[in-house]
């Protein structure tokens, strides 16, 4: 398991030095992706807009959310913030500075991530129906084009 954490430390001081230009449009994608917004923002609008997408994103939530409390009371997994600061794998106090971030500050078990599951399973329930959307937009105007061009021919 350290290695496993060892290299998710590694991943964390990759982002947070390397991408720190794209801090404000990463810290967007994740609060938009917040899964305590399907209940209040997402369910609501999205109940309104198509009612299969809506039903879709309450159940994205409900079993994401029952999936996620399932997999962490097995693997009870410790938080890099917190790993960092208890494991002996790093000699005389060297261990790495990790930046914390409000969304980092929980105090349960760390693994799987519940805000990475529910915000993938948010995007994908959004990007999905917005594809599906504008391909039947697509189709549908393709086949006024063929009719139109079809009524010319004749
Ligand atoms: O399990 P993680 O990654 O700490 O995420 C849990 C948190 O994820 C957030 O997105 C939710 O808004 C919180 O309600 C939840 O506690």
């Amino acid at each position: 398991m350290d290695f496993l954490h060892r290299n998710g430390v590694l991943v964390i001081q990759h982002l947070q030095r390397d991408y720190r230009a794209y801090y404000d449009f990463l810290n967007f994608m994740s609060n938009v992706g917040d899964p305590r917004n399907i209940f209040s923002i997402y369910f609501p609008l999205w109940f309104q807009l198509n009612q299969t997408v809506g039903t879709k994103m309450i159940w994205v939530a409900v079993i994401g959310d029952w999936f996620n409390l399932i997999f962490k009371w097995i693997l009870f997994g410790h938080r890099p913030y917190w790993w960092v600061q208890e494991t002996q794998i790093y000699p005389n106090h060297s261990s790495p500075c990790l930046e914390q971030f409000p969304t980092t500050c929980e105090t349960g078990p760390g693994s799987p991530s519940g805000h990475a599951m529910g915000s993938s399973c948010v995007w994908y329930v959004m990007v999905t129906a917005a594809l599906s959307y504008t391909v039947s937009r697509l189709d549908k105007s393709s086949i006024t084009l063929h009719r139109h061009a079809c009524g010319r021919g004749l």
